[in-house]
């Protein structure tokens, strides 16, 4: 197997034009069309496949943006591709990119040592009480070079594309000080710029109250004086990346009165509000959320009914994570109840120092099993969902003509396989591209 992450930015730049993709037995599209934003209840279920026993499915790209997909002799006729470079997709199915909604990547060191306490009795919270948890990463997060940052993210996001992690919500969270939040939102900004993983980054300076402040003067840290500065540095052209504004809205954290503070002034700053809602406790963060027009919420465990209706009613999509869910054994969210009251779905991996896990096919496997979500509910959710989530979903997400071409291509009979396969994504997974453009291949 050969994984060639220094090569793929010198491919980005030759790899312009036209490229078919020939030889698929499946094209999963999700939706067939660049309006569809989302898929709500049981449209879920009735995504548009193509499939061909003859294995002679192909798809066009042009400039990173899908031209044209259907059987081969068919795009022939209609189009001159006697010029154009073929990838020979082996008669795999070929998946959109998959779309990580919620992510904590940026950090230093880990708590390998966390996940034995958990596993003998302790909660997240009470780890976080103990100085773990949260303030663990801090301190780290604090003393490490934004060099030191960067390395660690790349090699974290070389990964996530190699398991088909095209798209990914990538939150700051361990500085909660300026200097600390700023180097974090930097290095997401340089690996945006830097590496074929889309980056949608979000300032997450309210994920927990430091050691040397109270929940009210960090909250005017953040309103007074970072949310301005963070402003002024978009103005200046810098931080292009940022899209979305986050707080930790939980009892004995941020709750619901600060939360509601920090999240409407990021919003009049020109932030996208995705924030942490109902994790451990019944706080109605989602009735807030939707109340102040909040475009995701996750987590989701303690929704209540009105917050459900209150949620279908605005449009917030829920992100869920169930590999944080699993890992520290709280009660799943009501996935099936939103799904049926018409909620937006979306999913994450959630991956940082307590859940460490950054495969979306294991995430939508766990999604089925421990959320009941069916496995084109769950795809939907990784991918045209979660696109919609970062405000991308007429462009990411779906395989459709004028789409960008974000795909993952499986050497599998059929795409149920990605999810079926628990934890087999590095064997099935066998090529990734990122606007039309390889930037994963595995060899025998
Ligand atoms: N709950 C708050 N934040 C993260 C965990 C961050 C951490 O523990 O380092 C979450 O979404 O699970
Ligand atoms: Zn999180």
């Amino acid at each position: 197997m050969v994984f060639f992450p220094s090569a793929i930015n010198q491919y980005f730049s030759e790899a312009e034009g036209t490229i078919v993709l020939e030889n698929l037995r499946q094209i999963v599209q999700i939706v067939d069309d660049n309006v569809t934003e989302y898929l709500t209840g049981k449209d879920m279920n009735g995504i548009k496949i193509i499939g061909s026993e003859s294995k002679d499915l192909a798809v066009v790209v042009v400039d990173g943006v899908i031209k044209d997909i259907g059987r081969l002799i068919d795009l022939e006729a209609k189009l001159d591709l006697s010029t154009s470079p073929r990838y020979d997709c082996g008669g795999g199915c070929l998946l959109p990119g998959l779309v990580d909604g919620h992510s904590h990547p940026v950090f230093a060191g880990d708590r390998v040592h966390e996940f034995a306490m958990k596993l003998a009795g302790a909660t997240y919270m009470e780890v976080q009480a103990a100085g773990g948890g949260i303030h663990f990463t801090t301190t780290k997060t604090r003393e490490a070079p934004k060099t030191a940052l960067i390395a660690n993210f790349k090699k974290i996001a070389d990964q996530m594309i190699k398991f088909g992690t095209t798209t990914l919500e990538a939150k700051s969270g361990y500085g909660l000080n300026w200097e600390t939040e700023l180097k974090m939102l930097e290095a997401i900004e340089e690996v945006a710029a830097d590496h074929p993983l889309e980056i949608s980054g979000t300032f997450c300076g309210a994920h927990a109250i430091p050691k040397d402040k109270n929940e009210h003067e960090q909250s005017r840290e953040i309103v007074d004086k970072m949310i301005p500065k963070l402003r002024q540095l978009q103005r200046e052209g810098q931080l292009k990346s940022l899209e979305n504004i986050d707080v930790f809205c939980e009892k004995g954290v941020f709750e619901i009165e600060t939360s509601k503070e920090i999240l409407t002034t990021g919003k009049n700053a020109g932030f996208h509000i995705n924030f942490h809602a109902d994790e451990l406790h019944p706080l109605n963060g989602a009735e807030m959320g939707a109340s102040i027009g909040a475009r995701a919420m996750s987590h989701l465990e303690e929704i209540s009914e009105k917050g459900i209706s209150a949620m279908a009613l605005s449009g917030t999509v829920a992100t869920l994570l169930p590999s944080t869910a699993y890992m520290l054994r709280l009660k799943p969210p009501p996935a099936r109840d939103m799904i049926e009251k018409g909620v937006i779905v979306a999913l994450g991996s959630d991956f940082n120092p307590n859940a460490y896990c950054l495969s979306m096919s294991m995430i939508m496997h766990l999604a089925c099993v421990t959320f009941k979500m069916s496995m084109p509910e769950a795809l939907v959710a990784a991918t045209l969902n979660s696109a919609h989530s970062l405000g991308r979903g007429k462009s990411h997400g779906a395989i459709a003509v004028n789409r960008i071409a974000d795909f993952i291509l499986i050497d599998a009979p059929k795409w149920e396989h990605l999810i079926y396969q628990f934890g087999g994504h590095s064997t099935i997974i066998s090529a990734v591209f990122k606007r039309g453009k390889i930037v994963y291949q595995k060899t025998a």
